[in-house]
């Protein structure tokens, strides 16, 4: 049995789930979609077989969940996955690839061009410089975000909307139908549109999308030196700096108040535990399961939203309080949207790290022994979205993923 750090790689994840009902189906999922070729989808697959079999319910909030030996599950819509290492010099900056990180042009038509770089040969100027300079327009339909301070330079944040136009959405499902992703004989179209988006992802969508648009929400967050992370980023309950890697109640860059958790979130977080708790007793001996998984009240969640060439550096999440990483509190992340590859490590050293395909509907936990773990995203897996979770939401092609902290 591999182990990272002491954790057995069998805690890394675990599957729950009701759209994929077992991993071997969640294998042949990916077949269908054409991710046969993906390296360890089989390694992963054994790996959350295991665990997740014991726990396959009908449950129709998760369809996989994956966890830390200790506590891996998934929401019908979520993963998660965990990280551990007792260094502490891992930081976001290895997702950073302005180099390469084109405009968002799935946005942009709602959006101002101009505030999107064009080269990515450059660096940007300096926030700080920008901010005096170019102020962003906040536009989303004819209307500008309101909560803004008055009378401060504060760099104003376009809008970020990870949904699409009606318009886009039509054109969307069109170019990609079902037919499309269909593998001869193994799945009807029938088949496939009888498959019903459970209700808790298609809202978490929703809700992600309406808080995004807000105060607060979506936008692509960088460093003092101009290099910019390749995704887009809305913090609730507290705000997290990439820069200073610090919470703060409000957000440096334009000094909005990250919006609330909503508490349909917290629910499902709860539950996602609660599940990985029952998950790791029947799995083990231990007497308490949660001297390996603690519970945790989330104050604090990021949302990502990953376009199809988005990604994300192998980095620890360690700048919550002392208190809530000695304790190892989990991480619960939910996936939605296109599948990821999720890498993660005792180290920092990509090429040398795991890997498993979280999809649209899994839970990740990582917490306990598993809480320093080294983890990222090493690239989105384009078309492999649920297309029924498309068709109700109209998400753009990415990955929305949750994550859920005690600070
Ligand atoms: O997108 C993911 O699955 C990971 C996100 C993550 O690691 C983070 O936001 O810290
Ligand atoms: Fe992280």
């Amino acid at each position: 049995m591999k182990e990272i750090n002491g954790i057995s790689k069998d805690n890394v994840s675990v599957k729950l789930g009701q759209r994929r009902t077992l991993d071997v189906n969640g294998i042949r999922n990916r077949k269908h979609l054409g991710f046969e070729h993906q390296p360890n989808a089989s390694v992963t697959a054994s790996s959350n077989t295991g665990c997740s079999s014991s726990v396959m319910t009908n449950d129709s909030q998760f369809s996989n969940m994956y966890m830390s030996k200790q506590a891996k599950k998934s929401i019908s819509d979520m993963s998660v996955s965990c990280s551990e290492t007792s260094e502490g010099s891992a930081v976001r900056a290895g997702s950073l690839e302005e180099n390469e990180f084109p405009p968002d042009v799935d946005c942009t038509r709602m959006l101002e061009e101009s505030s999107l770089p064009t080269s990515f040969g450059k660096r940007e100027p300096s926030q700080s410089k920008k901010a005096k300079s170019v102020i962003h327009s906040l536009k989303f339909g004819g209307t500008i975000r309101s909560n803004y301070p008055k009378n401060k330079s504060y760099a104003r944040v376009k809008v970020f909307d990870i949904c699409q136009s009606e318009a886009e959405a039509e054109e969307f499902i069109r170019l990609r139908s079902p037919v499309d992703f269909l593998d001869e004989a193994e799945e009807t179209v029938d088949e496939l549109c009888k498959e019903q988006e459970p209700a808790q992802r298609v809202s978490i969508v929703k809700k992600c999308r309406e808080l995004g648009i807000g105060p607060g929400g979506f936008y692509r967050p960088g460093y003092k030196d101009g290099a910019k992370l390749r995704l887009h980023m809305m913090c609730l309950g507290l705000d997290w700096d990439p820069q200073t890697r610090k919470y703060r109640k409000r957000r440096q860059i334009d000094r909005c108040k990250p919006p609330a958790i909503p508490p349909e979130f917290r629910c499902l977080v709860d539950k996602a535990i609660l599940d990985s708790l029952t998950l790791i007793k029947r799995g083990s001996t231990v007497s308490n399961a949660e001297d390996i998984l603690p519970r945790m009240n989330p104050d604090i969640c990021i949302v990502n939203f990953y376009s199809e060439i988005g990604r994300l550096g192998l980095h620890q999440d360690r700048d919550e309080s002392t208190e809530s990483v000695t304790k190892g509190l989990p991480v619960v992340s939910f996936s939605l949207g296109d599948s990821a590859e999720f890498l993660y490590a005792d180290h920092r050293n990509e090429n040398k790290a795991e890997n498993v395909i979280l999809e649209s509907g899994d839970v990740l936990i990582f917490g306990g022994q598993s809480r320093h773990v080294f983890h990222g995203i090493s690239s989105i897996i384009p078309n492999s979205a649920p297309h029924i979770l498309l068709q109700e939401t109209k998400l753009r092609p990415g990955r929305l993923n949750l994550t859920f902290r005690q600070y």
